[in-house]
């Protein structure tokens, strides 16, 4: 039983999980292409690259535009100097700061677990006015590791009191990446069904499955008791 001995840590990947992206990221993609007159991607072509963090995001684009893979470098140099202000085009999920706003109110320790690099992540929890919610955020770049890998996981459910050997609590993401890590942490998985996952939500490993932030407090209740 996944039972928590107060506070009880719920981790939340950010893309297509707290946050709908996609439009910046699509956005400042292109930008950065149309300096290399490449062809420009679609946001559904771009939308699907996100999960993985910005190595492979680019070398999805690098791949669906014909540039030099050489280039890798030079383009997320280039993709980074811009994506700290990429918030503009970015929406809350609807019902997300009331949800979280909930959990926090009943005692549960919050934290950030995404493979999107900490500068562009803090910018934008800011930009939503959410940062002082979270009592840990772990970014894609702040361990050599990035998930599936457990480490960022065991990382932030750590930080918020867990045992690192044997972390209690839960995780809340919307992709494969989140799936895999989850079961390589072993924490118990809510996927919330409307983000950017690739694969058809029944080929998906999770614990309980939600599209209305409204159902979150009751699943996360149920999967992580505060006992
Ligand atoms: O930036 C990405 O590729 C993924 O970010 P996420 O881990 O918050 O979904
Ligand atoms: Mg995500």
């Amino acid at each position: 039983m996944n039972t928590c001995f107060a506070p009880c840590p719920v981790v939340f990947d950010l893309d297509g999980t707290l946050i709908d992206s996609a439009p910046d990221i699509h956005a400042t993609v292109n930008a950065v292409l149309r300096l290399h007159d490449a062809r420009l991607l679609t946001l559904d072509q771009v939308r699907s690259f996100i999960g993985g963090g910005v190595d492979l995001l680019w070398r999805r684009v690098i791949a669906a535009t014909g540039l030099p893979s050489e280039a890798h470098r030079d383009l997320v140099a280039a993709f980074m100097t811009r994506y700290h202000d990429a918030t503009a085009l970015t929406r809350l999920y609807p019902q997300v700061t009331e949800a979280l706003g909930l959990l926090a109110d009943r005692g549960y320790a919050l934290g950030i677990c995404t493979n999107k690099p900490l500068g562009p992540t803090q910018a934008v929890l800011e930009h939503f006015d959410i940062s002082g919610l979270f009592a840990t955020v772990v970014g894609g770049d702040s361990l050599p590791q990035r998930k599936p890998d457990p480490a960022p996981l065991r990382a932030a459910l750590a930080a918020l009191g867990a045992d690192p050997h044997q972390p209690r609590g839960v995780y809340v993401g919307d992709s494969e990446f989140d799936a895999e890590c989850a079961a390589n942490t072993g924490v118990p998985f809510l996927i919330f069904a409307r983000g950017y996952r690739k694969s058809p939500l029944e080929e998906m490993r999770f614990t309980a499955s939600f599209d209305d932030y409204a159902q979150l407090p009751l699943l996360v209740e149920e999967n992580a008791p505060v006992a």
